[in-house]
């Protein structure tokens, strides 16, 4: 293990200028260690005088002494050479007063060194997963070279790390409790042991046996790290790029990238690979040689020296323990920024649940608008997408615990409104550049000044617009021996899109010409065709799927949508789990959309009067009859065949016998968009049909409507039944996927259950089902405030999610 002294760690952010004791902006790790011994001093003098000054100024990483005029009072209150006071007693008390204040700081010292001890142990830990035998083993099978160099970062210059992503707190969690040896332990099982110590030495041999103008090529682009030179790189990109200009490729496929192109394998094309992998430059390596020398005390001779009680008190373990991992989820779509529906919802709250136990996590999003919060991070990097090199930029959040890196290019800008829009190529283009990029963003960009790195790391990929990314993260990376320790889990939200194309549409995705086979699949109307679903589940460490109902659906003819048979091979990495909901966004409690134009925020206690006044809201703001008396019948969704609306369609007439209201929102195939539109001319003073998407009312009218109907033919989880009953709004649901997993049925005789279901998606059985729900809300009122309670009694929250997910991380990692 290099030295710390070897991390030339000096990232800085905006608030480092203002570095002061105790800021948490401070990044900084550029001080020596041996500077943080304590000292042994004999009088208070010794400790006012520049002796500990100058010990605060070093270990606190080179800031300036002005910054530490904090520590000046010791020296002048109560200071005896100041004072002039003889009396004894006060000379003591003086004293006294001057040692309590030398202990205050000496415990603010010991208190940022503890912090920064476990932010380099979590760096140390990261950077020692990479340093594993599997790497030169693997590293001998060829690929071919070629001229793939497409990337390149520009960094160094304008590297704006957003000041609000103070460092991370999870970034110095997130490895401490898997100390190298412990996960020696754990893993001794399932994975080869790792090398005690780095070949950093050996980056240098590369550069030396390149022709200089090779390297004087790479200039001005970062190359993802590996082995020694990750040691420098990976986690400080800017430093490195602000003296160098670039930083060294891996040593290992640096040095093989002669012999790639000479055997010429024909495993991979060689524009399929990254440029990593074939470029290097010698001035790492002797960044690296030189930070060798500079040999301080080890790691754990300063931990010894700097255990403070007082801190290791005041911190709570994570609750993950000793599994604390990075996690990455990329989606195509992430609330608030971007949203079409459910995914959307899930990558904005998973992560955060995540963070809550200890992770350090990361979304990673297209920046398809010009979002407030972000920030540009200077990182920039070029991809080759359709033989055509293009541009990303990464900008950068950090919110509720979560980093949100959105990558930015002119494919995804205006496209807000239309995610998913374009033709069949337009959108396969996008993500495959989406899901390059986000397969390097662990090296490039820092977060809270730190790059994720690739050990220890899981991605999570969701649904078919970032199923690209396992198949990337093994072909470009794991089948060359890189990103040894990174795993991959890919997560169906629905299996009914899979992008689809004709098989010729391979040669869009930029992969070695055997992966083909992971693409292909029969089908028995169009025959062979490719399928980006397919290549995900196949290539991914773990599956999971948003409930157990759809789970076990997806093993099926008719639930898998042709993908069925992929599943049931894949059956041992599959697990569902339910999804959980956003308790701060959808709580009727704090409940923004709640706060004007008659609505109200209620809880538990207040739902009965708080949910009619909510009621009488929607009925005003609709134009509907203002009544109390009337059920509202609430639809929110994609207006599609998957939703079941033609089954509501079909159960209008009937409806309209009865004394309801319904109010329907939702976009979509534009025939049913119509049909919405027409029944609210029709029963004008029933019916309300909002086409389009509005976060908004979709709140009201879970807040404001009796019950929800959600009539889907098949439904992965479903959220808004999960929201309705958190608001106190009944579900009447066909029994399928998720909603046969959340909605336990009406028993009247128990008084138990929460809402009504119905066995098959006919509209007969959705009017029986209705018509019970009904007779409830009108004739045993009791009954429905038991419904209404117990609904809104549930923990809905992530957090039991969150903890599931952690284990099926956990078994990708140990996954070998
Ligand atoms: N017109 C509109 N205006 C405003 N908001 C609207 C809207 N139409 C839909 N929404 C919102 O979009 C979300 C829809 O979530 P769902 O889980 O019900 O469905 P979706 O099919 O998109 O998600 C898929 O992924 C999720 C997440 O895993 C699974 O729960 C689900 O079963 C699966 O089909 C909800 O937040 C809803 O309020």
């Amino acid at each position: 293990m290099a030295s710390i002294r070897s991390l030339p760690f000096v990232v800085q952010t905006k608030a480092e200028s203002s570095l002061i004791p105790g800021s948490k902006s401070e990044h900084r790790l550029g001080f020596s260690f041996s500077t943080l011994r304590p000292r042994k001093f004999r009088t208070f003098d010794d400790l006012t005088t520049s002796g500990f000054s100058l010990c605060c100024d070093r270990a606190l990483g080179g800031c300036s002494r002005g910054q530490l005029r904090r520590f000046k009072p010791v020296r002048v209150v109560g200071s005896p050479e100041g004072a002039g006071n003889d009396d004894p007693e006060d000379r003591l008390q003086a004293t006294i007063e001057k040692s309590k204040k030398v202990l205050a700081i000496q415990r603010d010292l010991l208190k940022q060194i503890a912090e920064r001890r476990k932010l380099v142990s979590s760096i140390r830990h990261s950077l020692d997963n990479q340093e594993d035998e599997v790497f030169d083993e693997q590293m001998d099978n060829s690929i071919s070279s070629g001229d793939i160099a497409t990337s390149r970062v520009d960094v160094g210059q304008n590297v704006n790390i957003p000041s609000q992503s103070g460092i991370n707190p999870a970034v110095k969690e997130v490895t401490e409790s898997l100390p190298s040896d412990e996960i020696g332990k754990e893993s001794g099982k399932l994975m080869p042991s790792k090398k005690a110590s780095p070949k950093i030495n050996s980056s240098s041999k590369v550069s030396q046996s390149l022709p200089s103008d090779e390297v004087g090529k790479e200039r001005g682009q970062i190359l993802p790290p590996k082995k020694a030179s990750s040691k420098v790189s990976e986690s400080i990109p800017d430093e490195v790029g602000k003296e160098h200009g670039h930083i060294l490729a891996s040593k290992k496929a640096s040095s093989k990238s002669d012999s790639f192109k000479a055997t010429d394998s024909g495993a991979v094309k060689s524009d399929s690979l990254p440029s990593y992998l074939l470029s290097t430059s010698g001035t790492s390596s002797l960044r690296v040689e030189e930070n060798e020398g500079l040999k301080g005390p080890s790691l754990e001779e300063v931990a010894g020296e700097v255990d403070d009680p007082v801190v290791e008190e005041s911190k709570p373990p994570p609750l993950a323990g000793a599994n604390v991992m990075n996690i990455i989820l990329v989606a195509a779509e992430c609330a608030p920024w971007s949203k079409t529906g459910g995914l959307g919802d899930v990558a904005g709250a998973l992560p955060k649940a995540l963070a809550r136990r200890g992770h350090r996590v990361m979304v990673v999003a297209p920046r398809y608008g010009n979002y407030a919060e972000p920030q540009d991070s200077g990182v920039r990097k070029m991809y080759k997408v359709d033989g055509q090199d293009v541009e990303v930029a990464y900008f950068q959040a950090y919110i509720d615990g979560v980093d949100f890196v959105f990558v930015d290019c002119h494919m995804f800008r205006h496209m807000e409104n239309n995610i998913y829009g374009g033709n069949r190529m337009d959108i396969l283009k996008r993500m495959v550049l989406f899901c390059k990029a986000a397969v390097e963003i662990p090296w490039y960009v820092p977060c809270g000044g730190v790059c994720y790195g690739d050990g220890n790391l899981v991605f999570i990929a969701n649904d078919w617009h970032t199923a690209l990314l396992p198949v990337y993260l093994r072909a470009y990376y794991r089948d060359n021996g890189l990103m040894t320790y990174t795993r991959s889990v890919l997560v169906i939200h629905n299996i009914a899109h899979q992008g689809r194309g004709p098989v010729d549409d391979f040669h869009y995705v930029h992969l070695p010409e055997h992966y083909v086979d992971f693409f292909k699949l029969y089908d028995p109307i169009g025959g062979d065709h490719f399928n980006i679903f397919a290549a995900g589940l196949k290539t991914a460490d773990r599956v999971v799927t948003v409930s157990h109902g759809y789970a076990r659906e997806l093993k099926t003819a008719e639930g898998g949508w042709g993908l069925h048979h992929i599943i049931n091979e894949n059956d041992w990495k599959l697990r569902g789990i339910v999804n959980g909901i956003d308790t701060k966004d959808w709580n009727p409690q704090y409940d923004v959309h709640l706060t004007s134009d008659g609505y109200t925020n209620y809880s538990l206690e207040t739902v009965q009067t708080g949910k009619a006044e909510c009621k009488a809201a929607l009925q005003k703001e609709l134009g509907l009859p203002v009544r109390e008396d009337v059920p509202v019948i609430g639809f929110i969704g994609r207006l599609d065949h998957q939703k079941g609306v033609d089954l509501i369609a079909d159960a209008v007439p009937w409806m309209m016998g009865q004394d309801v209201q319904l109010i329907m929102l939702g976009t979509g195939r534009p025939d049913l968009e119509q049909m919405l539109r027409q029944f609210e001319n029709q029963y004008h003073d029933k019916v309300r049909g909002w086409v389009g998407f509005s976060v908004k009312t979709a709140h009201r009218i879970t807040a404001g409507a009796d019950i929800l109907l959600m009539p889907s033919r098949f439904e992965p989880c479903g959220l808004n039944q999960l929201y309705a009953m958190s608001y106190g709004t009944i579900p009447v649901v066909h029994a399928v996927g998720g909603l046969r997993d959340t909605v336990q049925p009406f028993d009247p005789y128990n008084e138990s259950g929460l809402g009504w279901t119905f066995d098959s998606a006919d509209a007969n059985k959705l009017i029986h089902a209705l018509g019970n729900c009904l007779l409830t809300y009108r004739q045993y009122k009791q009954s429905w405030e038991g419904l209404q309670r117990r609904g809104m009694m549930q923990d809905l929250s992530w957090d039991h999610a969150a903890q599931i997910y952690e284990e099926v991380l956990l078994a990708a990692k140990y996954q070998w």
